[in-house]
């Protein structure tokens, strides 16, 4: 089973308004609401990619039973952690450009994470764990190096899509993927990821500080997969970017649902880059068929150079 946690979820309120004025009255154009929060992405592709997963993380109030709603009308397994608060809304604003404004969040109690890393506890070594997503102020800022390092213990495979120190920390535990965008990457190392070349560069320091795989994803410009020794890189499709939110989330579920079912790495990385394109060119998260209609157009490339 793949676990993913989402210790801040959302409804994302999706929102476009044709010629946005700041300071007037706006009218959109079209809007619609998605549950949100990375982890709750992931699930979603997974489950359209046929894999079994269980959403887990804290959920609360009528904002809450939406995004439970939701998932239970799509078939998806959840356990969460019931909260006092209301789950956040979160704001994604199409005006041409894409705009987002995210909540803090409700506030998280010690026995709501307690009763949460107790569940981590109980995975066993068959299961995959992804952490993806912000930590809210009330939880513990080294939560992914904590449940990491208790699923090593266990031999759970596990996934952190985060960015700074919090990924930093969970290397020496030896994940099995990351996936820091150019910019997360860049930040990591005080440096600008420009090039299919820096981001090879710098994945490989993330393989050598403990990364089993490190995905680099650069938006447009394709993305670079660090596995081991070696370095690949990968374009994007050509198509017409929709909404981008969930895109990175979708590459993580392409990647871990395809080595789940196939145990091969370079499956696994050009399924990323169609299920990250598939969501970039829908309103929502890229359906099953709209992924496979992509894949041929995914052409991998192997890097050379130290
Ligand atoms: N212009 C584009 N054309 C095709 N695919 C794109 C484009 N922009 C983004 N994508 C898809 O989205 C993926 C993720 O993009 P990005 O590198 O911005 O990651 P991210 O910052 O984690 O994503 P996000 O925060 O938007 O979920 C890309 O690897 C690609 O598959
Ligand atoms: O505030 P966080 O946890 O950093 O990000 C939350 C979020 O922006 O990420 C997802 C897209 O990746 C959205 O569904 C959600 O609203």
């Amino acid at each position: 089973m793949i676990y993913t946690v989402t210790l801040n979820p959302s409804i994302d309120y999706l929102v476009e308004v044709e010629s946005f004025q700041m300071g007037k009255v706006n009218r959109t154009s079209y809007d619609a609401k998605f549950p949100g929060g990375k982890g709750i992405n992931v699930s979603r592709v997974l489950k359209r990619l046929g894999n079994s997963t269980t959403a887990l993380g804290f959920i609360g109030g009528q904002t809450g039973e939406f995004v439970k709603r939701f998932l239970r009308q799509e078939e998806i397994f959840t356990d969460f952690t019931e909260i006092a608060g209301d789950t956040r809304i979160n704001i994604k604003l199409k005006t041409g450009l894409e705009t987002e404004i995210n909540s803090q969040g409700p506030v998280i109690s010690k026995g709501n994470y307690q009763q949460l890393f107790s569940q981590i506890e109980q995975l066993n070594n068959n299961d995959i764990l992804i952490l993806s997503g912000s930590i809210p102020p009330s939880v513990p800022s080294d939560v992914y190096e904590a449940m990491s390092r208790s699923c090593i213990h266990n031999g759970i495979k596990v996934v952190v899509d985060t960015s700074g120190k919090e990924l930093l920390d969970v290397l020496p535990h030896r994940p099995f993927l990351i996936k820091p965008n150019h910019h997360e990457l860049g930040e990591l190392f005080s440096t600008e990821i420009s090039t299919v070349d820096d981001a090879r560069e710098y994945g490989a320091k993330l393989v050598e500080a403990g990364a089993q795989n490190v995905i680099v994803s650069m938006a447009g410009q394709g993305a670079v997969l660090c596995s081991g020794g070696e370095s690949y890189s990968a374009n994007v499709p050509k198509g017409n970017v929709i909404n981008s939110v969930g895109a990175g989330d979708s590459m993580v579920a392409g990647f871990i649902g395809t080595y789940e079912r196939t145990g091969d790495i370079l499956s696994a990385f050009r399924f990323s880059l169609a299920a990250g394109s598939a969501t970039a060119f829908s309103s929502d998260l890229g359906t099953l068929d709209k992924i496979e209609e992509l894949l041929p157009q995914i052409v991998i490339n192997q890097l050379t150079g130290g």
